[in-house]
This record gives C-alpha cells, structure tokens and sequence, in this order.
C-alpha cells in the first residue's frame, strides 16, 4: 500500500503537482496516464524520494525507498559498469545474493558487455532485470514499454501480473492504452498535474472510445490547408 495525501510539488514559480491524494492498494497495478508534461513523471520522483515534496507519504512498508523498484523512462548507466556488474550493485544494496544470473538472464541481455553501450530497449531490459531481482514490495515502470520488442513485452505484461498475484503495489505510466488495459486493474488521469479522473477495469472500453472522440475532435484537417 503507498497512500498520498495532499502531495504539492512545485519547480520555482511552476506548479507541477497539486494536491495529489490516493491510496494505492497491494495486489493491484495502477497506469497513470496524462498528456506530455502533466506530472507522471514528477509524481513518481516524489514518491520514489527523489524530489522533495509537501504533503504527506506512508506505505505498509518503510522506508518506501528502500522497498521500491524504480524503472525510469530512460535508464542511465555509468561507463565502464558492465550489465553483469549493474545488477550485482542493485542486488548488494538490498543484501540479496544472485545465484546462477546467466539463468536468470530472461532477456537474453549480454551481461559482460558496457550497458552504456547497450542499445534503449536493452538499457531498459536490463534495469528492469535489475529491480526484478532486488525483489522489491513496490514497483514503479514510467512507460516501460516504450522501446521494447514484441517479444519483451509480452513478457513484460507477464510480469506485470505475476508481480500483482504476488500482492506487489505497482504504478505503470504508458502512453500505449493496450498496454495498460492488459495490465491494470485501474486508471488514473493525470491533467495539470491534478488527478482528475479514476477509471476501474470494467469502464476501460468506454473510457478508450470517450479518449478517442475527444482527441479527434482535434482538427487534424488543418494540416492540409
Ligand atoms: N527538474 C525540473 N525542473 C523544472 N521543471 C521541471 C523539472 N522536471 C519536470 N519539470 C516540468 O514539470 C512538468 C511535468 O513534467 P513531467 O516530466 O513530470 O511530465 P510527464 O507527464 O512525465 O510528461 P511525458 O509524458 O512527456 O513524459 C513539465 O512542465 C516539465 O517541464
């Protein structure tokens, strides 16, 4: 469980967040989802510790930090810092001993080799792997299905729900609807930083058809004037 209350969040003048609340069940998968700039992404760096924030944050289990798999959107690694070594670090800091990684290697990552030189979909694959194996209570992927080939997704959708029957928290952001309809068992809008709108499971196909006829109502003709 990771419960937010009043989370504000602000880069000098700019409001970014307001007054962010919700309780985030375990066992369940929750997609944000948002324009370009709502906040996503800002929201998962104040929960995950790495924005200051006012408002307040509890989890079942803290520090949360301590208890999170964070996937950014655009995984960085050091040079020099093979994939084998990146996961082993990740591991060693949660006291967890990987036995047999090159079994353990689902994606088939090439783990002696620079990750900095891996290409976006690996980077992204490897610190998925990475957090997987930390064995975290909470998860937070910001779009991780972004740059990924068919056959990692469909594991990654996987995952994603064996990871929820395991009673984990997780937050995903995409901006790929199929992805989140697979997963999740609810949505949340993000609008100007506010949460707007809360859609269960069983009100996705309406949700889906009312996005599309308020995007298309976008005068896209224009283009060709
Ligand atoms: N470090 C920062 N300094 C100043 N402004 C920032 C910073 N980080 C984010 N912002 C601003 O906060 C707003 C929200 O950005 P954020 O990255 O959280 O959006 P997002 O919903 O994740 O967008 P996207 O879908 O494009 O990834 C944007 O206007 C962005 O410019």
């Amino acid at each position: 469980m990771i419960e937010l209350a009043n989370i504000n969040k602000s880069f000098g003048q700019h409001q970014v967040l307001h007054e962010v609340t919700y309780l985030f069940d375990s066992g369940k998968v929750y997609g944000i989802v948002g324009e370009n700039g709502a906040g996503k992404t800002t929201l998962f760096r104040c929960i995950a510790g790495l924005e200051t924030a006012s408002g307040s944050l509890k989890s079942d289990l803290e520090p949360l930090k301590n208890n999170l798999g964070y996937l950014t959107s655009d995984p960085y690694f050091l040079s020099k810092l093979t994939g084998e070594e990146y996961i082993y670090l990740l591991t060693d800091a949660r006291g967890k001993q990987i036995k047999n990684l090159s079994e353990r290697n689902i994606f088939e990552l090439p783990l002696k080799e620079y990750a900095s030189a891996y290409s976006t979909g690996m980077k992204k694959k490897l610190a998925l792997t990475a957090t997987l194996l930390q064995d975290n209570n909470y998860y937070i992927l910001d779009e991780p299905f972004n740059g990924i080939d068919l056959q990692s997704s469909i594991i990654l959708t996987e995952i994603i729900l064996r990871l929820k029957a395991m009673s984990k928290t997780i937050l995903i952001s995409s901006h790929i609807f199929s992805t989140l309809k697979d997963t999740c068992d609810e949505i949340l809008v993000l609008e100007n930083g506010r949460i707007s709108k809360s859609v269960k499971k069983e009100q996705f196909g309406d949700f889906e058809e009312e996005m599309k006829e308020k995007i298309l109502q976008k005068d896209i003709d224009k283009l060709w004037l």
